[in-house]
């Protein structure tokens, strides 16, 4: 079942872990009575402040300016769905159409990945490891260069910190010395029946625009790499930070596939047409419909399960989804769920600004309990938002936007502890998540900004350490903790509290979840939560100044 909280976490974020002592006096606890009502009293004014300070918002028009930053793959665009779902639904469900073309992409990819890979394997000579020219759909899961250690990379950690940051480790891979898989007739028949969905993979590529190719050392142009906004070569001051708009420094406000399907709900009669390119929506619906049943026996073939599994093929966070569901998703009338939604890929190319607009509250719609689901009183109220691509390419680019940004929402992966960078793989990615947090944790420009952290796809880690794979084989400071999931979290969690208790200029309070953000019930609560803390810090430093 996924989580989002570490459940001994408490239900408040913003007061979370205030747990009494183990084993107070009765003076200790007649003084943190004493505290926590007085605690109160400013929390109910600030309660009413707030309320004030909503309609007043809404009178000015003022926006809350949030960015999402995090690496790639993080779940930065996932959450600001999120936001959509939970805050706008009704603006949501409009758009939710427009993601077909997305999903059908995300899913015949995958199925063109194991075709390459069945392909490769079926025409390597008997005995060879095969997958020579296949690197790009390899796990990237794959050994780095050796050991790596956090108090290498970073002396301004305190040094009195009791147990040092963890040492990453690298791992050689198994070697194969497995007999050969016997590939049968009906194989051969799939490949030849499946091949259409080349070229229709080709057109939705292109109409989908550059996101749809993932990040690989050869896509990334390394001499923009950046492992932190702050790494890059300009200069800048804090009062007139320009705002470039070339290439990954553009502001985009609509990605082009979503303008161009913008007329097409799903529910238009007719054959809808993309404007911006030849491509035929209706007829890679058809022929993907048409190829139903093959992409089931593929997927549900144990010897090709073997072999991806063999190969270390990753076929991305969703493919598994969209193949269990393909019954559904591979038919002529298919209008994606939320949950397809919410899973659909689709790389954030420079930075993307997106203006939510809060609804009224939908009561037997909204997923939210009535209490929590309070936004009525922010109706009509605008957040931007920021969706910033995340691999070393774009980070450069998100430097400009933070000298008025009220609140960062930082998302760190945890289940790839065991990964590289698909730009870098060199570069382990919590290791990379790790700096990147202590960048903007560290930040004196964002001294002022209330920063949020996300421990995200939970989920995944969960399943990961299931299957047998060891967190101390890769963070060897883990040591003798038992390898489960939450353990695991909350360890991380505490890093990440650690680091930024050491960097941050000011003491700040620490606002950290662990959360599985494909989760949207769990994933709404969390957001209704921080939409009124963002408020809440908001108007302290607007009462402060
Ligand atoms: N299982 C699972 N999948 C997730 C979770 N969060 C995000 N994903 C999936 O991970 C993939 C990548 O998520 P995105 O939201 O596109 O990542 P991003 O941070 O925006 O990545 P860039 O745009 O490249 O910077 C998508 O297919 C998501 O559905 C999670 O908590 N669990
Ligand atoms: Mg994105």
């Amino acid at each position: 079942m996924p989580v989002t909280r570490l459940s001994n976490e408490g239900d408040d974020p913003f007061s979370v872990f205030m747990k009494p002592p183990p084993h107070e006096t009765d003076d200790e606890k007649a003084d943190r009575l004493r505290r926590e009502a007085d605690e109160k009293r400013t929390s109910d004014q600030i309660d009413e402040h707030l309320k004030a300070e909503r309609a007043a918002m809404k009178k000015r028009k003022t926006d809350i300016k949030l960015l999402l930053l995090g690496q790639s793959e993080s779940g930065k665009s996932t959450t600001l769905k999120n936001f959509q779902l939970t805050f706008a639904p009704k603006a949501w469900r409009a758009e939710r159409a427009s993601w077909r073309a997305v999903i059908q992409f995300n899913l015949i990819h995958a199925v063109n990945v194991i075709l390459d890979v069945l392909c490769d394997e079926m025409l390597s000579p008997p005995g060879s490891a095969g997958g020579s020219n296949l690197s790009a759909h390899r796990s990237n899961s794959r050994p780095g260069s050796g050991s790596w250690s956090m108090e290498d990379l970073d002396a301004n950690l305190s040094s009195d910190d009791d147990e040092p940051l963890d040492n990453f480790q690298s791992l050689d891979a198994a070697s194969s010395d497995l007999p050969p898989l016997t590939f049968s007739s009906t194989h051969s028949l799939l490949k030849l029946r499946l091949a259409p969905l080349r070229s229709i993979e080709m057109d939705l590529k292109t109409f989908l625009g550059a996101g749809s190719e993932e990040l690989s050392p050869s896509v990334g142009q390394t001499s923009d790499m950046v492992a932190t906004p702050f790494d890059a070569t300009y200069s800048y001051n804090t009062s007139s930070l320009s705002r470039r708009r070339t290439n990954e420094f553009a502001v985009r406000s609509h990605a082009a596939w979503k303008k161009s399907l913008g007329f097409y709900t799903g529910t238009s009669k007719g054959r809808p047409q993309s404007p911006n390119s030849d491509m035929d929506l209706d007829r890679a619906t058809g022929v993907i419909a048409g190829c139903k049943d093959d992409i089931k026996l593929l997927w549900e073939d144990s010897l090709i399960q073997e072999l991806l599994q063999r190969r270390g093929v990753k076929l991305g966070d969703s493919a598994e989804y969209y193949f269990k569901e393909i019954d559904r998703i591979a038919t002529r009338q298919y209008e994606p769920s939320d949950n397809d939604v919410l899973r659909a890929r689709l790389r954030t190319l420079g930075v993307q600004e997106h203006k939510l607009v809060f609804e009224h509250y939908e009561p037997g719609r909204s997923r939210l309990p009535t209490d929590i689901a309070s936004t009525s009183a922010d109706a009509g109220s605008t957040w931007c938002i920021y969706d910033v691509g995340g691999a070393r390419t774009s980070r450069a680019a998100w430097l400009p936007f933070f000298d008025d940004a009220q609140a960062i929402l930082f998302l760190a992966p945890i289940n790839c502890f065991d990964e590289q960078l698909a730009e870098d793989d060199r570069i382990n990615r919590l290791q990379d998540s790790m700096i990147l947090w202590k960048s903007i944790v560290s930040s004196k420009l964002l001294v002022g900004t209330s920063i949020v952290l996300f421990l995200n796809k939970f989920d995944l880690l969960d399943k990961k350490l299931k299957s047998g794979v060891k967190a101390n084989a890769y963070l060897t400071n883990y040591g003798d903790r038992p390898n489960d999931g939450q353990l695991f979290a909350k360890y991380l969690r505490g890093k990440f509290k650690q680091m930024q208790k050491d960097l941050s200029p000011k003491p700040r309070p620490f606002y950290g979840f662990v959360t599985t953000v494909i989760d949207q019930e769990n994933t709404g609560l969390t957001l209704s939560y921080l939409r009124d803390g963002i408020l809440r810090e908001h108007l302290k430093k607007a009462v402060a100044v």
